[in-house]
């Protein structure tokens, strides 16, 4: 234990429980002298335990001295019993789940304020991890180890100081033996970490692959690709487990070769304490007690090498929370900014998606007045979803501003400049929640009628109330049952009732057939009255009547003006239009 590396090593655990800790820092502190007190009291009762032999075995036998030391033994026992108690998990009234909530809040935290592209880098199988079995990893194994850690290291230490006192050859017989177990713990240590990282990284790999083809079963059965997918998982599992045997294999080892450096100490210990006793320089009570005090250790330094597992563990399990929390926020720039309009604008913006090499948007200036209706059309990838993603602080861009109303969005709070927009996408997620849930969470705390004003203006009051229990159905209990058309009115019902400013458009209607269509397009009329709207268009007879028409082009605003504007102009656009119109054509000749 006074080696450098590993002292270096329960320094560094103690840090890392500090930081797990959190605020109930001085709590974790407390807890490590609690048990500190406790296995110095549990060092001097073993001690205790050689003045009994003393008195027990002279002749004729002390038994009052034996009993007023078994009343000191039991004085030590109480007092290491009662520390424990307070040491125990912090404290004995439950701090440990307390530190892993707050873990866990801090975290969510994180999520919801770490920017969008960030988030988009993390395989959901990963963050999962990080929030659940690292959380309990960090947190649980923190509880179990402060004890066990201090119960290896100080119960020897009294004892063998006590040893001095009672014969110092055995006091150096068990500080020779001990620390041969050192190099078996340095190397348990250094194999140990990297173990414990690729377990990590196996581990969290494995959890999003089971997570990507739970999701995508759907699709790979119809697909007929279940069986490619599935290899992916079961070679994970292969791995998970080939990791977990190469552990266990090593760790098992070093403990028995522990466990018989134990045993081979107690035979010396035996041995020549009989040898010492035969030439009278030893008491039999003392070769007794330094018998049982060495056999009472045994347990505790047997379980040495699992604690270093346990701290590798611990550490590994940390490291990957403590990554998810190193990631910064989007910064708010002081000072909040006041808006005079819902204008949007955009000045010299580029923009690359990371571990990209090209530009997404390139030199884009543009500026989308309030209250009118703008249209997006090019070519798939031109980098029309980029533009709206970046007007809701989706990244920043690396060159150029974007401001609303004549301010720099990155002057506005998340929740300020999210509250101005409501967004209908093609694909419309629904919570696992009931149907008015689902629309209220536009606006929490909105009044059952004001939902079900919403629903009436979105056209979708008729099928909910057509639903077993009306808005009170559970999206679980339909499932896949709705029609897509009737998912995105409910889209646009949570739109209506948020009543945001700016509406972005994500060409809703495109999957949806005609009569689908109809409907949702009338309700889409009801929500953009009087807003600032984007519309991202494919096809574009949808927005012919936009005030506007921004022509996107590998990143660039090549074309812009009203449909007959550039109708006559014969550009980029007049051809999309062409080529759209005789598709039509052929469609109607087929
Ligand atoms: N999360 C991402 N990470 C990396 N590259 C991305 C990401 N999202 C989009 N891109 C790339 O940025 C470019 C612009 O994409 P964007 O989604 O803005 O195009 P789009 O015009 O909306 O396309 P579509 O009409 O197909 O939706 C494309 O080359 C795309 O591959």
């Amino acid at each position: 234990m006074s080696d450098a590396a590993a002292y270096a090593t329960f320094k560094q655990t103690y840090e890392t429980g500090k930081e797990i800790a959190g605020k109930y820092q001085h709590l974790y502190t407390r807890s490590l002298l609690f048990y500190s007190f406790s296995f110095i009291n549990q060092g001097l009762a073993y001690l205790s335990i050689y003045l009994i032999f003393v008195a027990l075995f002279s002749t004729p036998v002390e038994t009052s001295a034996a009993l007023i030391w078994l009343a000191l033994f039991a004085v030590f026992t109480c007092l290491s019993g009662i520390s424990r108690w307070f040491a125990h998990d912090f404290d004995y009234t439950g701090t440990l789940p307390r530190v892993m909530h707050g873990l866990r809040m801090t975290l969510g935290d994180k999520l919801r304020t770490m920017p969008l592209e960030r988030l988009g880098r993390y395989k959901t199988g990963e963050l999962n991890a990080s929030l659940s079995s690292n959380v309990d990893e960090s947190v649980t194994m923190l509880g179990m180890i402060s004890g066990m850690f201090l119960d290896v290291v100080i119960t020897p230490l009294v004892v063998v100081t006590g040893l001095f006192f009672i014969d110092w050859r055995m006091a150096v017989i068990v500080m020779v033996m001990m620390p041969l177990a050192i190099p078996l713990y340095k190397r348990k240590r250094q194999s140990g970490m990297a173990e414990k990282s690729d377990m990590g990284r196996a581990n969290a790999a494995l959890e999003s692959n089971i997570i990507e083809y739970i999701q995508g079963l759907a699709v790979l059965r119809a697909t007929n690709q279940t069986g490619a997918n599935a290899k992916r998982l079961y070679e994970g599992i292969i791995h998970v487990r080939d990791l977990q045997k190469s552990t266990i294999v090593k760790t098992t080892t070093l403990m028995l070769v522990l466990d018989a450096l134990i045993l081979v100490t107690l035979i010396v210990i035996g041995f020549l304490g009989s040898l010492w006793v035969g030439d009278a320089t030893m008491s039999v009570a003392a070769v007794a007690a330094v018998l049982v005090m060495v056999s009472r250790l045994m347990e505790p330094m047997s379980i040495f090498l699992a604690i270093t597992a346990v701290m590798d563990i611990m550490a590994a399990s940390f490291k990957r929370v403590k990554e998810v929390l190193a990631v910064a926020p989007l910064d708010v720039e002081e000072p909040q900014a006041e808006i005079s309009s819902y204008d949007v604008e955009f000045r010299s913006v580029d923009f690359r998606y990371h571990g990209q090499e090209d530009m997404a948007l390139k030199g884009v200036s543009v500026r989308i007045p309030g209250q009118s209706m703008t249209a997006f059309v090019g070519p798939s990838g031109s980098g029309k979803t980029t533009m709206t993603k970046l007007m809701m602080r989706y990244a920043d861009p690396q060159k150029g501003v974007i401001e609303i109303g004549g301010a720099d969005i990155r002057h506005m709070s998340q929740g300020y400049l999210l509250s101005m927009f409501s967004v209908v996408f093609q694909d419309v997620y629904l919570f696992d929640e009931s149907i008015i849930e689902n629309i209220r969470i536009a606006k929490p705390g909105a009044s059952d009628e004001e939902v079900r004003d919403a629903a009436r203006a979105a056209h979708c009051h008729e099928f909910i109330e057509r639903l077993p229990d009306g808005y009170d159905t559970g999206v679980g209990d339909i499932g896949g049952s709705l029609s897509g058309g009737e998912r995105q009115r409910i889209s646009i019902a949570r739109a209506i009732l948020k009543d945001a400013p700016i509406v972005i458009l994500d060409e809703p209607t495109a999957a949806l057939d005609t009569e689908s269509e109809v409907a949702v397009q009338n309700a889409i009329d009801k929500l953009v009255e009087d807003k600032t709207v984007i519309v991202i268009a494919h096809r574009l007879s949808t927005i012919s009547g936009a005030d506007n028409i921004l022509v996107i082009d590998k990143g660039e605003i090549v074309e812009s003006g009203k449909h007959d504007e550039l109708i006559a102009k014969g550009g980029k656009y007049f051809n999309l239009w062409s080529a759209q119109q005789r598709v039509k054509e052929w469609h109607i000749s087929a």
